[in-house]
């Protein structure tokens, strides 16, 4: 539906977008995940050709995208990252005036409104005036706006940027909706935890390069770590910490502020043999726990750095 290749967007000096290869498959909900900067809007801003290019091409529903091409912007629904909203137009005036854009039709778009009201939770709000929405409510009508018109392709970029968890998990539950309806969807975000559940497939933006791209499942698989156990221990020694790290799938030990945090790779039973090993030494521990890899993980052993860093 989508297909990025070789893409070089440059500003001045700076490559914002470095030969960028991308494609997205009908009925997807495609994550675009990349901390601040890595080229994620830059990348959306040329799907919608509202950014020239240097190099490479775009393609949106099999053909080239243009300024001009309207046909094809019909189809797409954009929510960008500032709430671009008329202040002096209630709730559903604005709605109504979106979808109008696309939908001539009184009384298709009468319905259409409707639907896009009670799927933001707006009911309540109709005739309310932006400036008196909360910021949660207020990104909501921002989307309400961008996918009244039903479109095929829906293109987020970071839409639950400052909202409340609530509002949070309205609109993630509501992009799996429209999906579910028939959507494609592009979803770009800096919280791996959001792209993690909702999107099927991920692509790793690092300084306008996809770095890595699959499902989660698939990006984790490509990594060392298969899980991280966190100990409370206090008093071990140097050498406690080398033993450590010739047990088996250990491959590495840090120890900081009574907190011990051993990385395997991948195998079974790790805790145990650690626990066997503490057992044996006669050293006590406190607090137990073992995570397994998240996408902050992939990042990090992909591009040595942290993902929330710079994101946060
Ligand atoms: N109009 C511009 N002029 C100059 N540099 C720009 C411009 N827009 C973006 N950049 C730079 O291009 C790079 C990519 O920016 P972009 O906004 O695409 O990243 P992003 O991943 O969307 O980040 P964010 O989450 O902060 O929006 C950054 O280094 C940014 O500073």
């Amino acid at each position: 539906m989508v297909e990025i290749d070789n893409l070089v967007k440059r500003y001045k000096e700076l490559i914002a977008l470095d030969h960028l290869k991308l494609t997205v498959e009908e009925g997807e909900i495609f994550g675009l995940l990349g901390p601040n900067g890595s080229g994620k809007t830059t990348a959306i801003n040329c799907i919608l050709a509202l950014l020239y290019f240097d190099k490479g091409s775009v393609k949106v529903f099999g053909e080239e995208i243009q300024p001009s091409s309207y046909e094809i912007k019909k189809q797409i629904g954009v929510v960008l990252q500032n709430v671009a909203v008329f202040e002096e137009l209630t709730v559903q005036e604005n709605i109504d005036y979106f979808c109008g854009l696309y939908i001539r039709d009184k009384r298709r778009r009468k319905q259409y409104v409707e639907e896009a009201v009670a799927f933001s939770g707006l009911e309540d709000f109709r005739k309310f005036y932006p400036k008196k929405l909360s910021g949660g409510l207020l990104r909501r009508l921002n989307i309400a706006c961008g996918i009244a018109h039903k479109p095929k392709l829906i293109i987020m970029d970071e839409p639950t940027v400052a909202v409340d968890p609530q509002s949070r998990n309205r609109i993630l539950e509501g992009i799996q909706e429209l999906n579910r309806k028939g959507a494609t969807v592009i979803y770009t975000s800096h919280y791996m935890e959001e792209v993690e559940q909702i999107c099927s497939r991920i692509a790793i933006l690092d300084k306008g390069r996809c770095v890595a791209s699959g499902t989660s499942e698939e990006l984790k698989a490509m990594i060392k770590t298969g899980e991280k156990i966190h100990m409370e221990a206090l008093g071990l020694q140097p050498f406690h910490l080398e033993e450590i790290k010739e047990l088996r799938h250990v491959y590495q030990v840090d120890y900081r502020e009574g907190m011990l945090e051993v990385r395997c790779s991948g195998g079974k039973h790790n805790l145990v043999h650690i626990l066997d090993y503490f057992r044996k030494r006669e050293i006590g521990f406190g607090r137990v726990y073992s995570e397994l890899p998240t996408l902050n993980d992939v990042f990090l052993e992909i591009t040595g750095k942290e993902l929330r860093d710079s994101a946060e």
